[in-house]
């Protein structure tokens, strides 16, 4: 609470953008997380919004039936609140997605508007609905793991009918980032190596299963694997290394 008190008064009186980061750069990265993770997010914490902001990770009607499946499926796993407050624990949670991460994280308002206005994450970026990205992502803390589903857009072709290998490593840098950020804090991507081994059909819905491998100080090693929804096809295998930083690396400190 002390710090993000700090952080939003620093950010309304200091105007001046490399003292900014300076002063941003000194707080610790572990301070900052609760308040700048997505999993710290929920639409019931929100109330300087007028009104609550999509969540994109949630199923709408471009869904496929077999993308409905496979949410429902990690869903049931879940920890839920039953009736009289016990929880039923699940060891996997949903964590919710939104087109500005930053400005819907709780108390990354103010942070937010020294971004431009208009930026939006890059795989949130339509409201058209499965156009592009289809996805949510499934933590498990316990196993360091998560899944995310995702179905893949028309408007990510690359080859004729299949899609684009950008697109697809779109997909698995968010979701490789999504999970070293969850154990790690703010990271950013220092190194990705992919191999493509099939081809995935647009419109067809795949499973990004992605591992923690290692933490070495600041460094986060993650590993994932793109199969088709019931897991036989190999479409893609891929690494990463994640970088912890300081807030203030993002506003150029
Ligand atoms: C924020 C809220 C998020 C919420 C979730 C949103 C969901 C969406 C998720 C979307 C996710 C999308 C995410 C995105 O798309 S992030 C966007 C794409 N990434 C970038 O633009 C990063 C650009 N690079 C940098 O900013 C810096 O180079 C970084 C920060 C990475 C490191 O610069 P820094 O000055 O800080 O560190 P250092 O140079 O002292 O190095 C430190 C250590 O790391 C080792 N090293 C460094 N680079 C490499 C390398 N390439 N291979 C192997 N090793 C490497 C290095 O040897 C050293 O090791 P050691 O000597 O200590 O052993």
């Amino acid at each position: 609470m002390v710090t993000r008190v700090f952080c939003q008064t620093v950010l309304h009186t200091v105007s001046a953008r490399p003292l900014r980061s300076a002063i941003l750069r000194l707080i610790p990265r572990t301070a900052l997380l609760p308040w700048l993770s997505s999993r710290a997010v929920s639409v019931s914490e929100w109330p300087l919004l007028s009104s609550p902001p999509r969540d994109y990770s949630l199923p709408n009607p471009s869904w496929s039936t077999e993308m409905r499946r496979l949410y429902e499926y990690y869903d049931s796993l879940c920890e839920k609140e039953m009736e009289g407050g016990e929880k039923k624990p699940g060891g996997w949670g949903r964590l919710p997605s939104y087109n500005r991460t930053l400005k819907y994280a709780a108390g990354g308002k103010c942070l937010s508007k020294l971004l431009k206005e208009k930026a939006r994450l890059f795989t949130r970026n339509t409201e058209e609905q499965g156009a592009a990205f289809e996805y949510v992502v499934f933590m498990n803390k316990s196993e360091k793991r998560c899944v995310c589903i995702f179905q893949a857009g028309h408007l990510l072709e690359g080859p004729p009918g299949n899609v684009h290998g950008g697109a697809i490593a779109t997909i698995i840098d968010t979701s490789l980032g999504t999970l070293a950020g969850y154990l790690s804090g703010i990271v950013m991507t220092a190194n990705l190596n992919i191999n493509y081994c099939s081809p995935i059909p647009l419109g067809s819905v795949v499973l990004i299963d992605s591992v923690l491998d290692k933490v070495e100080g600041r460094k986060t090693f993650v590993s994932c694997q793109v199969t088709s929804s019931d897991g036989s096809k190999l479409h893609t295998e891929a690494t990463g290394l994640f970088i912890s930083i300081n807030v203030g690396h993002l506003f150029g400190g």
